[in-house]
């Protein structure tokens, strides 16, 4: 069966997105999800998303990892997703999409940025030292020097298959503080590798570096490209109308056969 799908990407992290209004890929495996994510044999991307139909929602948003399980929230997908819905006619100034994490407002900003409502975020936990958040997906978030030079692959991975972490998995973001923002790198789980971006993750990050500070925008590099944060923080330290923002873009489209 041949199929048409469409590569969109935000800040490096890439998915392959199919348009599935009318359920023509609803019933694709794990295994056809993966070869289509796979850079050698298929298209190559980080992840893929469906463009669902649903009632009372723009659209709905299912996400499955390059391993070929279906995963939790991802704000760079997010993103992508509302360029995509755009492009294929469902022309908004507002939107409302529902994704596995709750529903989700999104608009363009003036620099044709995207912004993506994500989730509320109340509660942190502490692990020697670092942070555990979850912002739609689980992150740990780790506070290092010289993040260019990190070995994000050796300790990410580390960390992912840890005791504590193995069974559900979790994205490991390391974090720099620079001047007037931070440099995030992360290792996601499902692609379990470093991606040039993870939204969540640079949500994670903004947020538990914001933690105990008067800030509410937090400006972010990652090795992609540059995304911005902002929040509303309560004297709890609770996070509200988070919003994360940066670029999508339409990469190429294309047809292929399903194995
Ligand atoms: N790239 C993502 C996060 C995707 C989900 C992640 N791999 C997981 O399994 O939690 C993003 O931009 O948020």
């Amino acid at each position: 069966m041949n199929i048409q799908f469409f590569k969109y990407q935000g800040t490096g992290n890439d998915f392959v997105i199919l348009d599935n209004r009318n359920k023509q890929y609803s019933g694709l495996t794990t295994e056809q999800i993966k070869f289509l994510c796979d850079r050698r044999f298929g298209i190559g991307a980080d992840g893929l998303m469906l463009l669902n139909t649903l009632e009372g929602y723009d659209f709905e948003m299912k996400y499955y990892n390059a391993d070929g399980s279906e995963s939790t929230m991802c704000g760079n997908g997010g993103r992508c997703l509302v360029k995509f819905a755009n492009d294929m006619g469902i022309k908004k100034s507002d939107y409302l999409f529902l994704a596995i994490d709750g529903s989700h407002e999104a608009s363009f900003g003036d620099n044709g940025w995207i912004r993506l409502k994500m989730k509320d975020v109340n509660e942190m936990d502490e692990d020697n030292g670092n942070c555990i958040v979850d912002t739609g997906s689980p992150h740990y978030v780790k506070i290092v020097n010289d993040v260019k030079k990190y070995n994000v692959f050796e300790e990410g991975k580390r960390i992912r298959n840890s005791k504590k972490f193995r069974q559900e998995g979790i994205n490991v973001n390391f974090v720099e503080i620079e001047h007037a923002h931070i440099y995030v790198r992360t290792y996601e789980r499902g692609v379990e590798n470093e991606t040039y971006s993870c939204g969540t993750g640079v949500t994670a990050s903004a947020l538990a570096c914001a933690h105990n500070t008067g800030f509410n925008r937090v400006q972010v590099k990652t090795l992609g490209g540059e995304l911005a944060v902002e929040f509303q923080k309560d004297e709890k330290d609770h996070f509200s109308d988070v919003w994360l923002c940066g670029p999508a873009m339409f990469v190429y489209k294309g047809e292929i056969e399903l194995p």
